[in-house]
């Protein structure tokens, strides 16, 4: 059996690296290998750029430099850990790819969505998953999720005024909506066990 690419995409705090973890272990269950991974970083090289991304103040990197930044490790992460593993048929089950370039350096950050595809043309030769997921939760619902997991203080990328995730959530909305054949919304409000339910319930057609 091939492998399949999945991506789950999403604000801050709505429980990707939650569902992540859960679906890993239902495949597990069905004897599936997973490879479990996220951006930016999941190879060497895209860690240590991760971390060039992560730290530091605000203004430390401009828009463009930074979309550079993530196609960069985006693309050591697809030639490193991504293709390999779906080559050898194992599901890959990453927590944010490049649409949350389009979201945040493109939405977000003003650069074109042509831009942003046009670096992943050149870096990573234009990969995109087989199914996106973009879990959704109430403004309110994910402040408390972040407020409870990030106690000790949010990361450079994680610390943007409400008004920025606001625009971040219309622009994934616009996405999903633009490509229905590759993106699904699901609302993730519900308890964890009740939404990794409702990705299954999806993925039920490569599973049989
Ligand atoms: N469905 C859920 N209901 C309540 N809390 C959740 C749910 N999913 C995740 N959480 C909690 O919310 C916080 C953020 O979840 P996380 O999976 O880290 O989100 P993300 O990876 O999208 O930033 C964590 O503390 C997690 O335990
Ligand atoms: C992959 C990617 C992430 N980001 C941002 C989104 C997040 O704020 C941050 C990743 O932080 P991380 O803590 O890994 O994710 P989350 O907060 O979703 O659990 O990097 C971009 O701006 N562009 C990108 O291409």
């Amino acid at each position: 059996m091939s492998g399949r690419f999945i991506t789950l995409e999403g604000g801050e705090g709505v429980g990707k690296s939650t569902q992540i973890r859960a679906l890993a272990a239902a495949l597990a269950g069905r004897g599936i290998e997973s490879v479990v991974t996220r951006e930016p970083g999941g190879s060497v090289g895209a860690e240590a750029i991760r971390a060039l991304l992560m730290e530091g103040s605000d203004d430390r990197w401009d828009v463009r430099s930074e979309a550079l930044l993530f196609a960069a490790a985006r693309a050591d992460h697809v030639a490193r850990t991504i293709r390999p593993a779906i080559e050898r048929g194992a599901w890959v089950l990453c927590d944010r790819f490049v649409d949350s370039s389009r979201a945040y350096q493109g939405g977000g950050g003003g650069i074109t969505d042509a831009d942003i595809m046009a670096l992943h043309g050149f870096g990573s030769l234009g990969l995109l998953p087989d199914r996106t997921f973009l879990l959704t939760v109430g403004a309110d619902e994910a402040a408390r999720r972040l407020a409870a997991r990030d106690a000790g203080g949010a990361d450079r990328m994680g610390s943007k005024p409400a008004d920025y995730q606001a625009r971040l959530a219309a622009r994934f909305a616009e996405m999903a909506a633009s490509e229905p054949a590759r993106w699904r919304v699901i609302e993730a409000d519900a308890p964890a066990d009740a939404v990794t339910a409702a990705i299954l319930a999806d993925l039920q057609e490569w599973l049989a």
